[in-house]
């Protein structure tokens, strides 16, 4: 069914022009609704409908809330059903990072898709209950350690995704995250080495820094403060980058990376301190909205199904340099809150009935916060046949479903 209003066209970037004048934002395209994602060509197809069995379930059967405020798990209950794969055909797959965020719906995918699957994460930012629905099954196994320390094991695929992506966590405590991204990266490197493994880095769009091009294209070499609050990661990431290829040339490792643009989801944690999360949130409580700056910096913001579609589409390609994975759709902070709100209050009733207004208030600017990000995302269209498909306006939809679950059952 097509979705008429997709994208917010109405009052969001229509024709605007940023605060630096230097580029316009197009008119965010209409997109029809998605029922169905992933690519057959990799067995990654599958429809919305499975997937939501995983995090927007109709019950959770092995959670029951008791009245007098105490909660029962159960263990008696059937896994969602996945493709069976003859051996020959099975991958054994590492997933670092994999109870996080996007490590998850990652593993939900090839958990589908039939493969073994092992999730290393050291619950910084991830948490069990992003995979419980898979704990106990033959296929998974969920390992807690921390990759700044090796970890041996025989695989065919590894996805490192190992690393806090939000701004306050990987600023929390920076050091950590410097070792995180060279140490963790150097022990996946080696692992993969070792077992032979093909081995994908998702490195992130921070690596161009405050962008000087724009669109980013994979050839840009970036604008980053290397002594700045953002470098633990933006350098992080840049030196893991630079380990994947010196392994790939001096180890025939079989590497690919790819940069992630802003990515958003049901599983965000709400205290993530992302733009998408903390607004959703904010809106839900009826808080004001916090815009850092003016408001006129620019995201393009890609739903998490489509990522996960594109990273399976790496790993399984022939393709071994970086590749931008990210939404086109781009819009200014200001925009992208009134969006939210507008959103959140017409899908939303209080016990005190319908919610009315939500106010978005101004407070001072972070530092280094890039100006602009946009993808430039031919090279994903032309060597992997990957382009997004989902709308803005769906995947907000579902995340913010998703966040009022986590409320209902009092897990946030
Ligand atoms: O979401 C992501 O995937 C990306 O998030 C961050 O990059 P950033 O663009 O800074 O993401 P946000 O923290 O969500 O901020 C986006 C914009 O919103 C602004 N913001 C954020 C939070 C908020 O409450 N209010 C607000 O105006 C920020 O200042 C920034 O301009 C990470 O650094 C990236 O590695 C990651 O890929």
């Amino acid at each position: 069914m097509a979705d008429q209003s997709g994208g917010f066209t109405n009052h969001t970037n229509n024709n605007r022009t940023s605060s630096s004048d230097d580029y316009v934002i197009r008119p965010v395209p209409q997109r029809d609704h998605v029922d169905n994602v992933g690519d057959t060509s990799v067995g990654s197809d599958v429809s919305l409908r499975w997937l939501h069995q995983l995090y927007l379930p109709k019950k959770t059967p092995e959670v029951v809330m008791l009245k007098d405020g105490m909660v029962q798990y159960t263990s008696q209950r059937l896994y969602p059903n996945v493709r069976h794969l003859s051996p020959a055909k099975r991958e054994r797959i590492l997933v670092t990072g994999g109870a996080g965020f996007v490590g998850s719906h990652l593993v939900d995918r090839l958990m589908w898709m039939g493969h073994e699957v092992i999730v290393v994460d050291n619950f910084f930012t991830g948490t069990k209950r992003n995979v419980q629905h898979w704990i106990g099954h033959p296929n998974f196994e969920l390992v807690t350690h921390d990759v700044v320390d090796p970890y041996m094991i025989e695989v065919s695929q590894i996805y490192h995704l190992a690393c806090p992506a939000s701004p306050p966590h990987y600023q929390y405590n920076p050091t950590k995250t410097v070792k995180t991204s060279v140490m963790g990266t150097i022990n996946m490197l080696g692992l993969a080495k070792r077992t032979k493994a093909r081995f994908l880095l998702t490195s992130t769009s921070e690596i161009y820094g405050d962008p000087e091009e724009h669109p980013q294209k994979e050839t840009y070499w970036g604008h980053v403060n290397p002594i700045g609050p953002r470098a633990c990661y933006d350098e992080g990431k840049r030196i893991a980058e630079t380990l994947t290829y010196s392994y790939m040339r001096q180890n025939d490792v079989d590497v690919r990376v790819a940069r992630i643009f802003n990515t958003f989801g049901p599983r965000m944690s709400p205290t993530d301190g992302r733009v998408v999360s903390n607004f959703i949130m904010q809106a839900l409580r009826g808080q004001p909205l916090t815009i850092y700056g003016d408001g006129h910096q620019t995201r393009s913001f890609q739903y998490v199904h489509d990522l996960v579609d594109g990273l399976i589409l790496l790993m399984n390609k022939n393709y071994t340099e970086p590749v931008n994975l990210g939404n086109t759709e781009e819009y200014t902070i200001l925009d992208f809150a009134h969006t939210i709100r507008d959103q959140v209050l017409a899908t939303t009733t209080t016990a005190a009935g319908p919610m009315t207004d939500v106010e978005i208030k101004l407070l001072p600017a972070a530092m280094d916060d890039p100006r602009k990000r946009k993808p430039d995302i031919t090279r994903a269209k032309k060597y992997l046949g990957w382009e997004p498909r989902f709308a803005v306006k769906q995947g907000i939809q579902e995340t913010v479903d998703w966040f009022k679950l986590q409320q209902m059952e009092g897990a946030i």
